[in-house]
Order: structure tokens, then sequence, then C-alpha cells
């Protein structure tokens, strides 16, 4: 997986770079601007040739002094580039002032106003945003905040295109979270590595597409002891999903999903075909009296046992055979689904507790907290998160006023090490942490955007995905990062006009897709 690294961790890998001896602040900066050049002309093949106009917004830390690098080398390619500092020259950082004295040997370096961009009449082909990056601190103010402000409008009634250099200005590079305002550009370049805040939010409504130029520093290792990092969920290796070839059903777990009374087994019923799918040997349906003729209805490869009550659940979990379990969808908010969740958790069996199994809770979460344990699962969308953790999501709600602000990955991260179980907060960036401290990140966003998951349904089949995985043998949080990507995966390989029943129907050809070997290929 890829790391995604907060400010302070890149300013670290960059110190220790320089401390090593290995490379100075002066030539990484001068990889980073060469990064966002080749970018630019990567993106934009027709810019790479002849010559173009270019504006350079140029901020008061290193970021600006990237911008400089950039103008710099746009006009040696023969390009006409005027750079716009924010305040004074004497107050930049070293590299970026060396940067700075380069380039008015070569060019215009005019201060920030509010006609930076120029006028309708002078329109660049290209603007470069390089106001702000990781050292953001405070809303955008200003004139800044008035030319990021137009850089959507010169996109979208003029065909200026616009490029962020590391972040765009205004975006916390920690939370993803806007500090005052923002601007939409085309295209955004980074260095080394992602940062937390290009993944984190609605990142893809401030940049269509990010790339990350390695200028030659340290990546840390994935299966470093270390608990710090976030990472960024990518394809499951095939072999985390394919099965072995002499095995048999009991190999790959038997899961077991309960479902609410008549009208209200739809949900469970969703999540339970989802763990069939992902490949759990055995999947159960367990069911009140009142549904039983309902579920019997509507299943086949599915199996079903009555659950009329607590104690029936007890003597039937003595069978440990049943090795994970699913409690939430449909379930109702009565006595018996308490008295149920009270009977499983005790247990310490690999358990997702979802939707009714949470809210029950927002009373008395602490009530729930006390029995959690490490193999237990919360899969909270944010409305049931706030209920589970209210302080928490104030915390996130909170309009930001400085950098590096509360983000998505501190609350998720407080809440698994609260409930003392892995948390797992939906949304178009799921974040996902161990109550340890470790935490990933996977984003349906940028080209992986799949607006069409947002569908009634859809939370119970990432349920039963993460039920069915941790059935198989996996663990908590690799299930977790496992069921997001196929839960994802599936809508898009499905496309427009998904609904929650389409979801895992698409399993077999991800499967496929991710080079699963079919039994004759075998
Ligand atoms: N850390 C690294 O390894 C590298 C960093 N580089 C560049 O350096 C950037 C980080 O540089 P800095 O730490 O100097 O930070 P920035 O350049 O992002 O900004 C810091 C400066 O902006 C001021 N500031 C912050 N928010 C403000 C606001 N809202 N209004 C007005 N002024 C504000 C601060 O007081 C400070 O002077 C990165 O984003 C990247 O572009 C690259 O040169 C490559 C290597
Ligand atoms: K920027």
């Amino acid at each position: 997986m890829a790391e995604l690294l907060t400010a302070a961790e890149m300013r670290a890998v960059e110190r220790d770079a320089i401390a090593s001896g290995i490379v100075t602040g002066l030539e990484l900066m001068e990889r980073a601007g060469a990064g966002v050049v080749d970018a630019i002309f990567e993106e934009w093949p027709d810019l790479a040739q002849g010559s173009h106009k270019a504006v350079v917004l140029c901020g008061p830390g290193n970021n600006g002094g990237d911008g400089f690098v950039v103008a710099r080398l746009l006009q040696q390619r023969g390009w006409t580039v005027t750079a716009h500092l924010m305040g004074e020259a004497d107050r930049l950082p070293p590299d970026a002032r060396t940067n700075h004295d380069l380039w008015i040997g070569m060019g215009p370096c005019l201060p920030l106003s509010d006609g930076s961009l120029g006028s309708v009449k002078s329109l660049p082909d290209l603007v470069v945003d390089a106001l702000f990056g990781t050292g953001l601190a405070r809303p955008v103010e200003g004139d800044a905040e008035f030319l990021l402000g137009n850089l959507d409008t010169l996109r979208r009634d003029f065909g200026v295109r616009s490029v962020a250099v590391d972040i765009p200005s205004g975006i916390c590079s920690d939370s993803g979270k806007a500090l005052g305002c923002f601007p939409k550009v085309d295209l955004t370049v980074s260095f080394h590595s992602e940062k937390l805040g290009h993944r984190l939010e609605q990142a893809d409504t401030h940049s269509r597409r990010v790339v990350v130029k390695d200028i030659g520093l340290h990546h840390f290792d994935p299966e470093d002891e270390r608990h710090d990092h976030v990472w960024c969920v990518e394809p499951p290796a095939a072999d985390l999903l394919d099965k072995p070839v002499s095995g048999q059903k009991y190999t790959q777990g038997h899961a077991l999903v309960l479902t609410g009374g008549a009208g209200r087994t739809g949900a469970a019923r969703l999540a339970a075909m989802a763990a069939l799918r992902v490949g759990a040997g055995l999947v159960t349906l367990g069911v009140p009296q009142s549904a039983m003729s309902e579920v019997a209805n509507q299943i086949t490869a599915l199996m079903m046992i009555k659950v009329p009550d607590a104690e029936t659940l007890g003597e039937l979990l003595w069978d440990t055979r049943l090795n994970a379990l699913c409690l939430g969808p449909g379930l109702g908010l009565t006595d018996l689904p308490r008295s149920l969740i009270a009977t499983v958790l005790p247990l310490r069996r690999p358990v997702v507790l979802d939707a009714d199994a949470l809210s029950m809770f927002h009373k008395t979460p602490a009530e729930l907290f006390d029995m959690l344990h490490e193999k237990a699962v919360l899969t909270p969308h944010r409305g049931e998160f706030a209920r589970l953790f209210p302080d928490l999501d104030q915390k996130l709600k909170q309009e930001p006023q400085k950098g590096p602000a509360y983000s998505k990955v501190d609350a998720v991260r407080a809440a698994a090490r609260r409930a003392g179980c892995t948390v797992l907060l939906k949304g178009a960036d799921t974040v996902m942490a161990a109550p340890d401290g470790r935490c990933s990140i996977h984003s349906a966003q940028y080209d992986r955007a799949a607006p069409w998951l947002a569908t009634a349904g859809s939370g119970d089949v990432l349920s039963g995905m993460i039920t069915g995985l941790m059935a198989r043998g996996l663990a908590p949080l690799t299930a977790c990062e496992t069921a997001s990507w196929l839960h994802t995966q599936c809508a898009l390989m499905f496309g427009p006009g998904l609904i929650a029943e389409d979801i895992a129907s698409q399993i077999p050809a991800v499967l496929r897709d991710r080079g699963i070997r079919t039994p004759s290929a075998g």
C-alpha cells in the first residue's frame, strides 16, 4: 500500500535526507519544480510544443520557492512567464529566496494583487498555484482568496488551465479541509508521496487529478511495525482473495448474519449474500420466528436458522465453526437486538456491528464500548458515528481556523482507541483504524469515484463483505481494507444504474480481473 503523509512527516523525511548529506534543500526544490513542469507537459502535450503564457502565483514559503523554479523552467522553454509574489522577497526562506533571485534575473516578478491573473483580453494559457503548500497555517484571505476563487471560472469560461504545486492553496494537507477558500484546479502535482489531504474530505472537488513526482526521498516500509503512518488502500493481492485448491467449505469459515423481524430482512440478506460472494464457505441467516417464511422464500445458497431469542443464539454459538458474525442491518432497535449483541460480544469472536446495532447505543455508547474487543468492527456512516462519538464528530465538524486541522483520521483513530475495536467510517474517503493506531484510507475519488454507490443497502453489502472476509480468516483491519476496495470496484465494474443488489453480483468479475484463477486454469 502507498503511504499518505502528514506535513510533519514530509518535513521529517526531507530533514533526514538533508541531514544525511545525500541532497540539499535547494536540490529538492529544483526536483520539485522540474516535476511540476514534467507533469504539465504529460497532462497537456500541446503545451510542450511552442511558446505559451503562464502566470505563477508564488506564496511566502517554500511552495512559492517551487513556483519560482517552475517559472524559470517554463521561461527556459520559450514561454512568457510572469511571477507574482505574495509578501516581501526579503522574508522568503533561504531556498525560496535563492530561486526568487534566480528568477528576477530572467523575468518579471510583480507583487500579488487582484489583477494578477490578467484581464479578459490578456489571459494566460496556464496558471500555477504556488501560494501555499504543506505550511498553510490559517485561512487564506485578501487578494490570494480572490485569485484562487477565480481559477475555476477561468477554466470553465476561458479554457485557462491550472496546476497546483503540492496541494491546492487553502486546503490543509493533513485533513483535506478548506481553510477559508480553495481553488478548483485541473491538476495537482505533489512530491514524494501523496499527503492525507489529497484523499480526505471532498479532495476531488478541488483538483481533478493528482500526480506524485519522485524527488529522490526515502519511502516508509509497509511492513514497518510502527503504527503511526496512514496507508492508502490499493488493490488486494490475488492470493488474499483466492481459495486453496484443496480446501472445503469449512476451511473458509461460516458466517452468521442476524436479521430483523418480518418486513425488515432485506438488509441482512444483502449482507449475507455479500459474505457468501467474497468467499465465506457457508453463510447462515439467524431469523426471528416472525420472519422465517419471508426469508425462506428469498434464499437459495444461503441457509437459515431460527433465532427467536438471545438464549437460542447463545446455544447456537457453542458451535465455534460459526466464526464471524454480522449484526445490525435491519436488526431493529428493541430490547431483543440489544440482548443478542450482549450475547455475542463476550464470546470475542470476529463480529461486524453496523446500522441499528450502533444506533441503539446512542444514549449509552460506553455500555457498547465496555463489551467490544479487538476482533470487532464498527462500520458507521457519519450520522451513526456522530451518535456514538458526539465529541469527536463535533471536533470534526468545526470550521478550522488554523492548520493542521483536526481530520477524519484523527477522529477515527480516537474512536477506535476509545471503542477498543476497529472502526470504519464510511464515505468517498473511507477511513478505518485499529485500536493500536494503524490506519488506512480507501479513496473512491478521482478516477475511482463511484457516486452510484450512494444507494440504499450499499452499506449493508459492505458489512457483509467484511464479515465474509473475517470468516475466511482475515484480520479486522485487513478485512475492512479489502472489502472497501472490492465494494468500490464492484460499483465501478457495474457502472451507472447500480443498486445494492448489483454490488455483490459483480464480485466474480472483479475477482477474475484480479487474476484469481478459474479451476480449469489451475
Ligand atoms: N518538505 C519537503 O520535503 C519539500 C517541500 N517543498 C515545498 O515546500 C512546501 C512547504 O513549504 P513551507 O513549509 O515553507 O510552507 P508553505 O510554502 O506552504 O507556506 C508557509 C508560509 O506561508 C505562511 N502562511 C501560511 N498560511 C498562510 C495564510 N493563510 N495566509 C498568509 N500566509 C500564510 C506562513 O507563515 C509561511 O510563511 C511544500 O508544500 C512544497 O511545495 C518542495 O520544495 C520539495 C521538498
Ligand atoms: K499550492
